[in-house]
């Protein structure tokens, strides 16, 4: 007998395959700025895509599109082959500001419970509830400061416990916001390992931003921004080897100039 899979059923999601984030002619209006101008670019699944340009290139407003905590947003944008802000959305997406969110008066664990109380409510679930919280400290190094208050500890030590919290939902997407920065460079090597860890083992997609272009190296893709725009999209390899330098950090210099050339071009022309 012919082994034939029945139709699905209207209604049904599409199998996923695509990208984890599509964006077509993407434009974000804040204030009286426009502040992302007609971006295109893909975030494959599974992979570490670094978003990475200069401060106030418009990183974190990328970043709250995608979660759909941003409003104005016109064009495509597709997250885990939903519409960017869909509902069905909230518990596929870890989301960690710049910002740590946690509450200082509670200890590491009790912060991680509360939330995992959010997410996964009543006694029925307090036995999965517990694993969940003690695996999620145990992912970001911090077990021996589980009973530590959240105040107390250092400004690396809570960005792990917001990234902790984002863990507990076991995302399929995780949107990390300059999630090293101020972190001494042992912390920043441990926090990339972890990273690489939560996309091999889970399966994870990792979108994290950054400033600091050595940080392009440690991507398996990268999105170089600058005001507004998307530059360049790539594997740090590609992007070296189109612009014919040694690093990314010389290879976005070089996409800066060319882009500068070109715009300089098109006034003389208009002239
Ligand atoms: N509420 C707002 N109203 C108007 N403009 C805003 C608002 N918030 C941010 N902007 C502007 O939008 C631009 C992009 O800001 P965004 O925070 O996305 O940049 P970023 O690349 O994440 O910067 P950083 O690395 O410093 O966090 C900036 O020029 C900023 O001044």
């Amino acid at each position: 007998m012919m082994n034939i899979s029945p139709p699905r059923p209207p209604g049904e999601p599409e199998p996923e395959s695509g990208p984890a984030v599509r964006a077509e002619q993407l434009t974000v209006v804040r204030g009286p700025r426009t502040v992302l101008r007609g971006l295109g670019f893909t975030v494959p699944r599974g992979r570490i895509t670094g978003l990475l340009g200069p401060s106030g290139c418009g990183k974190s407003t990328l970043m709250r599109a995608i979660v759909g905590t941003q409003a104005k947003v016109t064009g495509t944008l597709e997250v885990l082959d939903r519409p960017a802000g869909d509902a069905l959305l909230r518990s596929r997406i870890g989301y960690v500001t710049q910002a740590p969110s946690v509450y200082s008066d509670l200890t590491v664990r009790q912060n991680l419970e509360y939330f995992a109380a959010i997410l996964d409510p009543g006694r029925a679930a307090a036995a999965r509830r517990h694993e969940k919280v003690t695996r999620a400290i145990a992912d970001v190094d911090l077990t021996s400061h589980a009973d530590a208050l959240a105040g107390n500890l250092s400004g690396g030590q809570r960005s792990r416990v917001s990234l902790a919290v984002a863990l507990l939902g076991t995302p399929e997407l995780l949107v990390l916001d300059e999630p090293t920065v101020g972190l001494d460079p042992v912390l920043r090597r441990d926090l990339w390992a972890l990273f690489h860890s939560i996309a091999a083992e889970r399966g994870a997609t990792l979108l994290v931003s950054s400033h600091v272009m050595d940080e392009a190296e440690r991507c398996h893709r990268l999105l170089l921004m600058r005001e507004g725009e998307i530059l360049a999209q790539g594997t740090p390899d590609a992007l070296r080897t189109r612009t014919g330098t040694e690093t990314v950090e010389e290879a976005f210099l070089h996409l800066v100039d060319e882009a500068a050339a070109k715009t300089a071009a098109g006034k003389e022309a208009v002239r």
